[in-house]
């Protein structure tokens, strides 16, 4: 069943159409990411599953619900991740863990959730006063605390060293096998591939590919790439003109020859005919990285 529909979807401002026709479904328990360079409309979208913009085409539903129209009905299905600049420097976690509740029919136990979130031993902490990964902890925690069935996380994890990283994606993972969908903004290859069940390719205001992150690179996987150190000067256009070759280019004193079918023989053959030695030959698959790239035409933090 599908728990969150964005149908069509376009926003605009001033004159710039920013998000372009963009729709999508996500499933109940699944953990959708959305990913796409700068500027692609990606919080634009988000924004709009949550209420906070008002679609200017086409149209969108969080379990059957019209989040810009009824409101309140939507604070206790979706919850938000909370912007740190949101919460003063001076509450403590136990004073803000209250207060949230207090906004909700139904939250769950907030001591049971700062447990599992490791941040049990700082409940009289103040905000301020914790470290970025635990600020990031008890954004999570903030945004599950209305016991949601959605809960939209926007570049969770940047900012983060790499050990709060993987803290912060074993606790989504968590919050999912507790039954919250899961609708995630990131830059992250590494996080998309490791935690999205599918994920939304979003170029320039358009949808470019949809798919698990497995069939996003089954999208580019006739695409090898063979890295090497020439022994000796050689003319790309030996290689270049091999028809399993789709590109060469030098990458400091290594060539890299990317291409299709069986690329590596064809490589070494040619080499070997021009009395050529491969040091450090590798051969390397496509990643999500390489179906990015393909799929928008530029590395995502380009
Ligand atoms: N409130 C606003 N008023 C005017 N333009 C805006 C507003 N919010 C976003 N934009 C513009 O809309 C475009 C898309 O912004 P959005 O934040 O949705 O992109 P994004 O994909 O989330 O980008 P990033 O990865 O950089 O966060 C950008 O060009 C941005 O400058």
């Amino acid at each position: 069943m599908a728990i969150i529909e964005v149908n069509d979807l376009v926003k605009r401002y001033g004159d710039h159409t920013t998000v372009k026709g963009v729709s999508f479904a996500v499933e109940q328990g699944e953990i959708f990411g959305i990913l796409g360079p700068n500027g692609a409309g990606k919080t634009t979208t988000v924004e709009c599953v949550e209420g906070l913009r008002t679609p200017d085409g086409g149209n969108v539903r969080v379990c059957g619900i019209d989040p810009t129209r009824d409101t309140g009905e939507l604070r206790e299905l979706l919850g938000a991740q909370l912007q740190q600049s949101e919460l003063p420097a001076r509450l403590t976690v136990g004073e803000a863990m209250r207060l949230y509740s207090s906004f909700y029919r139904d939250p769950v136990d907030w001591r049971e959730l700062l447990d599992a979130l490791r941040l049990g031993d700082k409940v009289d902490t103040r905000f301020g006063r914790l470290s970025g990964g635990q600020k990031q902890r008890l954004s999570i925690a903030l945004a599950v605390i209305g016991g949601p069935r959605v809960a939209v996380l926007d570049e969770l994890t940047t900012g983060l060293d790499p050990q709060a990283r993987r803290d912060a994606w074993d606790l989504i993972e968590d919050i999912r096998d507790r039954g919250v969908t899961i609708l995630l903004v990131t830059h992250f290859m590494e996080e998309a591939e490791r935690l999205c069940d599918r994920l939304a390719v979003i170029d320039a205001g358009r949808l470019v590919a949809l798919d698990t992150p497995a069939g996003l690179v089954a999208r580019v996987d006739d695409r090898q790439r063979v890295r090497f150190r020439p022994s000796a000067p050689l003319d790309h256009a030996v290689l270049a003109a091999l028809p399993e070759v789709a590109s060469v280019a030098r990458a400091g004193s290594q060539l890299v020859v990317t291409g299709s079918g069986n690329l590596l023989h064809a490589v070494t053959t040619a080499l070997a005919r021009h009395q050529v030695v491969a040091a450090d030959l590798r051969v390397e698959q496509a990643t999500l990285d390489d179906a990015f790239v393909a799929l928008t035409d530029r590395p995502v933090d380009a």
